[in-house]
Formats: C-alpha cells, structure tokens, sequence
C-alpha cells in the first residue's frame, strides 16, 4: 500500500514529468493566465527566440491592473503607460494565438476573478499565472501559484514549470462563524496568527468544518490571501459545493467527461493519516471582525480592539517596524478601532470583488447614505460580476447611498492605474495588502471585509458589524 499522500502531494505526483536528485522537478502546467503587467517582456522573449505558445487553448489572457474603471474607458485609456501595456498584450495575444478578454469584454475582470468564472480553474490542475494572488484558484483544489516573468515566458514556450516540491501545512478551522464574521476575517486572523512568515517554504491545506461551510467565493477569499502568510500556494478539497460552482461554466468538462473529471476530482482529498510538517487550528467560532491596523497584513486586531503599543513586543527589530508602521499609518496606541475616521472607501479585488461580496455589502448600505466626509467606491472584480449585480439591482442600492459605481479591474487595490489614495487618506479596503504606498503615496490602507467597508463608507469610521442595524 502507497503511505497516504495530501491533496499537494496528489497534484504534485500527478504532474511531475521529470526528477532530479537533488528534488528538482519539471512540472506539467495545465493552465495559464496572463495579464498585462508580467507578460510583456515574456511575449518579447519568445519573439526573439522565433518560438510559439506551446499550447494556447491552455492560456487565457485578460487586462485588468492598468486598465481605467471609469466609464469613459471605452473611448480610449489616456494614460499613456497603461495604455501601452494594455495595447501590448492584445497585440501579443493576437500575434500568438492565446485568448484575450479586453476591456471592452463583459468577461473581462481580474485574472483570478476570470479564470474560475470561465471554468478554466478546474480542481486538480497545475494553474500558474506572473501574479502573486494566483492561490486563489486554490480554492477549487487546483495547485496554483504565482511566477515570475521569465517563468512566465518558460511556460509559455514549454507548458512546464521546474519546480522544488513544497511542505505540508494543515490550517484547520473548526467551528461556526458567528454572524457579520466572514471568510475575510477568518485568514486575516490566521495571518495574523502565523505571521507573513508563517507558510514560508509550505502549500497550506485549509480544512475542518468551518472551511467547507464556505461558499465557494469565500474559499477563493482564504485561498488568495494565502500568500500574504508566506506561503507557496493554498489549497482546499473539492466538494459537492466545487463541482456546483463549475458545473456549465464555458471550459468546464461536459457530458461524459464531466463525470470523469468528477469521479478523479473526489480523489484528490487528502488521505487519512497523510502527513503535514505544520498544523495551526482556529477557533471560527471565536472569531471576531478584524481590522488591519499597521502596514502588514499581519498587523490586525479585533474590531472592538485598540491599536496596540509596539512596546510591547520584545524583539527590538519588531518592535521598531511596527512603531514605523503606526507612525505611517498616522495612529497612536490605545486608539479604539472604532474612533478611527475614514476617507476613502474601496470594495474590490481579487479578495473580494466578486458577487456575494457585493450583496454582503449592499445589504449593509442598502437605503442609507455614504457620510459625506467619505469618498466610496465599489469596483466589480469581473464583467460577470457587474452584469449580476445590476440584474440584482445592487448598482441601484450603492449610487442611491453615494457610492461609486465602477468598470472592473484591479483598481485601488494596487496603485497602478488612475483609482488611488492621495498622500495621508485613509481607507477601508476589501484588498488584501496594505503595505506603505500600496494605494498611492502615503495612503493608508486598513484591510476589512466587505460588510465592514460598507458600514465605515456609512458611518465615517469603522464599526463592529455585529452590532449594525
Ligand atoms: C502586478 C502583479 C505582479 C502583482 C502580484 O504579483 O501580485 C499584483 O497583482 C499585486 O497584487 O501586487
Ligand atoms: S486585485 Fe489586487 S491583488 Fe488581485 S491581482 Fe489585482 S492588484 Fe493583485
């Protein structure tokens, strides 16, 4: 009998062409995402080199960081940068074959928004993408991670990825969110439990009853933070709930094949006794609503909580970045969470951008009004998206509050287009990084879940959810 294996060692096995010695492998990727930012130079590589995409129906190319969200993007990015970054993935695109959603595209929205909307994220595949929160797809029981530009250019040419295989981690989550907690707070608060150092050299394996109770969109929630806690990839079992969510997406296996794929998909769950080098357990149940304080992700506490008092901390090195990082973000210790006043409202991302994050927070505005010394804005992560939101009259509820009602793409989250913090405002972001400049020069960032952000768009300040009425 084979020892039991984990969910990571299943996918790695599955798809190890080669091996060296010395635990380097060659990888086969089944599927690759490309966006505009680290592709450039790779398209650029294989034209000097005269070599094709080796399998183009298994990429998928979609703009999303540069590009504009305000409605008059249709008319042309005046930006010259982006506009260029923009124009060089579709002529990349075209000139080899690869599948390109544009900005005029309704599919078109974040990479890691598109990918599992088209069924191109299937459990069980290799998923890469030149982006860091490609552990998204993680949540479909697909092993996918982020690489870099020149690995980018590797798979392209070759579909395949050399590789070291990673540890084992195990997070189980056990117990019932209490309601206003949501998927958000639950891997902010494991971040803050493991430290961005804390997956470091592992693929985490998120489990207990608590992960399964997720929607599938608040498992691409945990999975795409995964990263922040050092990690190489996160990855959760497929399920009944998986299966669903890809069922008739346009890429998803039909017919017969579907239920092929459905059959190996249930083998994919980690084996009783498999091994884990780490195991970290949370209380969901324990749980409060968290807010980031500081300039890492790791930096959070408890909605009803105080900044804390670096003095505290014993380590002289961390002592000093988080008083830094107060002194950034412009908070003293002691401060009450909720005495902290807002500018800036940003609901998007790849974390959460999608459909339930939108409800979650038109619930919360629904018939109130944006306090008038706050600007917000809520920026679908996909083309899909929007088009859901609007047919469920969501986009009514945000503009009739003074929301913002924006075109998909990364937006705020990363100040690489026009949508960013000016120097000293604060905001409330469903993102998931807040480090110094993230959204602009001299912002301040406090990462939230949806629900969250939407009640400090309304109050001014943050407020603990479980308390709104
Ligand atoms: C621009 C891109 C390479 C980057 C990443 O890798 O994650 C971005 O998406 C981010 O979130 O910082
Ligand atoms: S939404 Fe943010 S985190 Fe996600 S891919 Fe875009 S920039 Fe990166």
């Amino acid at each position: 009998m084979t020892a039991p294996r984990t969910i990571y060692d299943k996918i790695w096995d599955d798809h190890v062409v080669s091996q060296q010695d010395d635990g380097t492998a060659l990888l086969y990727i089944d599927r690759h995402l490309v966006h505009e930012v680290t592709s450039p130079q790779a398209f650029e590589g294989l034209r000097t080199a005269h070599r094709s995409v080796r399998a183009p129906e298994k990429t998928l190319a979609v703009v999303d960081h540069n590009v504009p969200t305000t409605p008059d993007r249709h008319e042309g990015i005046k930006n010259e940068e982006s506009r260029i970054q923009v124009e060089a993935l579709a002529t990349n695109a075209a000139e080899f074959g690869v599948e390109y959603f544009n900005e005029s595209d309704k599919r078109q929205g974040i990479v890691h928004i598109v990918g599992p909307e088209q069924g191109f994220t299937l459990p069980g595949t290799t998923i890469v993408c030149g982006d860091s929160h490609t552990s998204t797809h993680g949540a479909f029981g697909a092993l996918a991670h982020g690489i870099g530009t020149s690995e980018v250019e590797h798979v392209l040419a070759t579909q395949t990825l050399i590789q070291k295989k990673a540890k084992n981690m195990l997070v189980e989550v056990n117990g019932e969110l209490p309601e206003g907690v949501t998927a958000k707070d639950i891997i902010l608060a494991i971040i803050g439990e493991i430290g961005t150092a804390g997956g470091t050299g592992h693929v985490i394996e998120f489990a207990g009853d608590a992960i399964r109770a997720l929607s599938m969109e608040g498992r691409m929630t945990v999975c795409n933070m995964t990263i922040e806690g050092g990690a190489r990839a996160g990855l959760i079992a497929p399920d009944e709930k998986t299966f669903a969510y890809i069922k008739d997406t346009p890429r998803a296996p039909k017919g017969k094949a579907w239920d092929m794929a459905v059959d190996y998909w249930k083998s994919l769950a980690s084996d009783e006794g498999a091994h884990y080098d780490k195991i970290v357990r949370l209380d969901a149940a324990a749980l409060p609503p968290i807010v980031s304080w500081g300039s890492s992700p790791e930096d959070v506490i408890s909605v009803n909580g105080e900044v804390p008092n670096p003095d505290d901390i014993k380590d002289e090195a961390k002592r000093s970045s988080k008083w830094r990082a107060l002194d950034y973000m412009g908070l003293k210790p002691g401060t009450k969470i909720t005495d902290i006043a807002i500018d800036r409202v940003f609901i998007g991302s790849c974390t959460n951008g999608r459909i339930e994050d939108l409800r979650a927070a038109a619930k919360v505005v629904e018939g109130k009004t944006v306090n008038p010394k706050v600007s917000a804005m809520i920026v679908p992560g996909s083309g899909l998206v929007k088009e859901q939101a609007e047919a469920e009259g969501l986009d009514k509820i945000f503009l009739a509050a003074g929301f913002e009602w924006r075109e998909p793409g990364c937006s705020m989250c990363l100040a690489m287009n026009d949508d960013r913090l000016k120097p000293g405002e604060r905001c409330a972001s469903t993102s998931n990084r807040n480090f110094e400049g993230r959204q602009g020069f001299k912002g301040r960032t406090h990462l939230v879940s949806p629900a969250m952000a939407a009640a400090a768009a309304i109050a001014g300040h943050f407020v603990d959810i479980r308390d709104w009425k």
